[in-house]
């Protein structure tokens, strides 16, 4: 067997994100089945399938939001579940968990800012009280992300005076401060009106090729997916049943599954 096929003996360094045999049930619904795959450190990997078929739940197990019930998942060459302790893994206690965590960004549908924060204030709260930055360290950093998505007159605004493109890029500056190596983006147009889905595209493609961080994102936008991912997993019923290069599952798919899912989105758009 080769290494490639057989994750748990690849050496660690190679993986940034790594399923074993990851299996999520709510209640009797099976919605992960021995879930295996691998992401390598600065990869753009996009999921993509059928609603319900269990993307989100992925992300959500990555936050740990959720638990796993059989398998493992790594970050790095920490794991999610369990720690080392003695030359021994033992359940993960919720330092382990935070730590891990921490290396871990996440971008949502719902932009979910501070309300009563103004911008800037929304970017520099995590940094100052999490990674223990000073203020003017923080907002130094908060500034130049500001400038990165665009937004640096909007610094002292309140969020309901900005738009949902401008929210959304506002919440991928305040997820980039917190200097994540991974980020998972979840379906982060989706409430957008679509003239305003081109800006936060943007910034997405231009993060992903000017940083080296590991991106797993969920999204229904298939030409953003085709033109920013290294990798695209066609997701279906708890399974990977595709993965390939952008190029190849969009024009040519293996599976009859992938063909349907990519006829129905395309047809929608
Ligand atoms: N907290 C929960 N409790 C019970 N069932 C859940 C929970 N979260 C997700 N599910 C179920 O798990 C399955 C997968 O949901 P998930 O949100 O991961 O799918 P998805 O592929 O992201 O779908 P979509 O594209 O619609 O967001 C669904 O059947 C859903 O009803």
């Amino acid at each position: 067997m080769d290494s490639q096929s057989n994750p748990s003996t690849r050496p660690v360094s190679d993986v940034m994100i790594r399923f074993d045999r990851v299996v999520k049930k709510f209640g009797d619904n099976v919605v992960l089945r021995d879930l295996s795959f691998e992401v390598e450190p600065g990869e753009f990997v996009t999921l993509i399938g059928p609603s319900g078929s269990g993307k989100t739940t992925i992300l959500r197990l990555l936050m740990t939001l959720e638990r796993v019930n059989g398998g493992t998942i790594q970050v790095g060459e920490e794991y999610l579940s369990h720690m080392e302790k003695n030359g021994k893994l033992v359940p993960a206690d919720e330092k382990h968990l935070r730590k891990v965590r921490r290396r871990i960004g996440m971008v949502f549908q719902q932009f979910n800012l501070f309300p009563n924060m103004k911008v800037l204030q929304n970017i520099t709260e995590a940094p100052i009280r999490v990674l223990g930055q000073s203020r003017d360290e923080a907002e130094e950093k908060a500034r130049s992300l500001l400038e990165m998505v665009g937004l640096s007159d909007k610094i002292d605004a309140h969020p309901s005076q900005l738009s949902g493109g401008q929210q959304q890029r506002v919440a991928i500056a305040r997820a980039l401060a917190m200097e994540p190596e991974v980020l998972l983006l979840d379906e982060v147009t989706s409430a957008l009106d679509p003239e305003l889905v081109a800006g936060v595209l943007a910034v997405l493609r231009e993060i992903a090729e000017t940083t080296d961080i590991t991106f797993l994102c969920v999204t229904h936008e298939m030409q953003f997916a085709r033109d920013v991912s290294d990798r695209v997993m066609m997701f279906d019923r708890g399974q990977i049943i595709e993965d390939a290069k952008p190029d190849k599952l969009f024009t040519d798919p293996d599976h009859e599954r992938t063909r349907e899912f990519l006829h129905a989105v395309l047809d929608r758009a």
